[in-house]
């Protein structure tokens, strides 16, 4: 598989008045085309800052991060609009991630639109779209708080997929929903994998999950990568006492 994105060096500092927190120190990693990739560590280990990173949503104090080869920290105008459409972030509270005010097809032909796509062409996409993560049409004309929370992470998948990214980041996209609809939502993205060879970053704290759709796993600890294998390999046989500890307090 040839890779898709290359992280190296990333560090990143938050400082609070006279704190600082090192979030993300001296991280690196890649990702292959087609390759689901699974982020996991306690809380505060830097996960989310990692994705932030890479979406451009927190701008790193150090390091690199290419996409298809091409450095993409400190792009800017069309060039940035361009990479960051190639990478797209699905978050925890799906009805968070959409304008009350919005009806769900609107949120999910925005983007589509900004990219210079026709209203006409975007609606018939969004459908599409809605579609594929199992939703009827009749969904693109409902308000976030018409739907239920399962429903409304699909239209955020919807929207993530619509304008079919490169690259999809997950952070503990299903954490909020019950098992069911957490099982659905994973199948759903193991389908998209398969079907679009689109390569996915998954923050993901169940560990049953991240075995069953992951192929490979990253652990973090206080910013830090501290080991990396294949999900058998860090959940059955982990070698970092970090990581045994962590897998006993999931387990
Ligand atoms: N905007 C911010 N300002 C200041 N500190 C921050 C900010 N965002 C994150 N942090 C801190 O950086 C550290 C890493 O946070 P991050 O959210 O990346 O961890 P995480 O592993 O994703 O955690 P969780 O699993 O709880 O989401 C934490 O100590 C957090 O409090």
């Amino acid at each position: 598989m040839s890779e898709l994105l290359a992280v190296s060096n990333l560090s990143k500092t938050y400082h609070k008045g006279k704190i600082s927190i090192h979030a993300v120190d001296d991280v690196s990693f890649h990702l292959c085309k087609g390759e689901c990739l699974a982020l996991v560590g306690e809380s505060g280990s830097g996960k989310s800052t990692v994705a932030k990173m890479i979406t451009g949503l927190e701008a790193a104090d150090k390091g690199e991060i290419r996409l298809g080869g091409k450095d993409i920290i400190g792009l800017s105008g069309k060039a940035q609009r361009e990479v960051y459409r190639d990478i797209q972030m699905v978050f925890q509270m799906p009805v968070d991630s959409f304008n009350p005010r919005i009806k769900l097809g609107d949120g999910i032909m925005e983007s589509m639109i900004n990219q210079g796509i026709s209203r006409e062409e975007a609606r018939v996409r969004a459908i599409k779209y809605l579609n594929i993560c199992e939703l009827g049409p009749e969904f693109a004309d409902r308000y976030p708080h018409q739907v239920s929370g399962g429903e409304c992470q699909r239209a955020s998948i919807a929207r993530a997929i619509a304008i079919k990214p490169q690259l999809l980041i997950c952070d503990e996209a299903t954490s909020a929903l019950d098992v069911t609809v957490q099982a659905q939502i994973m199948k759903l993205l193991t389908q998209l994998k398969k079907e679009l060879g689109m390569s996915q970053l998954m923050i993901c704290h169940d560990l049953a999950l991240v075995q069953e759709v992951c192929d490979r796993v990253l652990v973090m600890h206080h910013g830090h990568v501290v080991e990396e294998g294949t999900p058998d390999e860090i959940i059955i046989n982990p070698q970092q006492d970090y990581t045994k500890k962590l897998i006993e307090s999931i387990l």
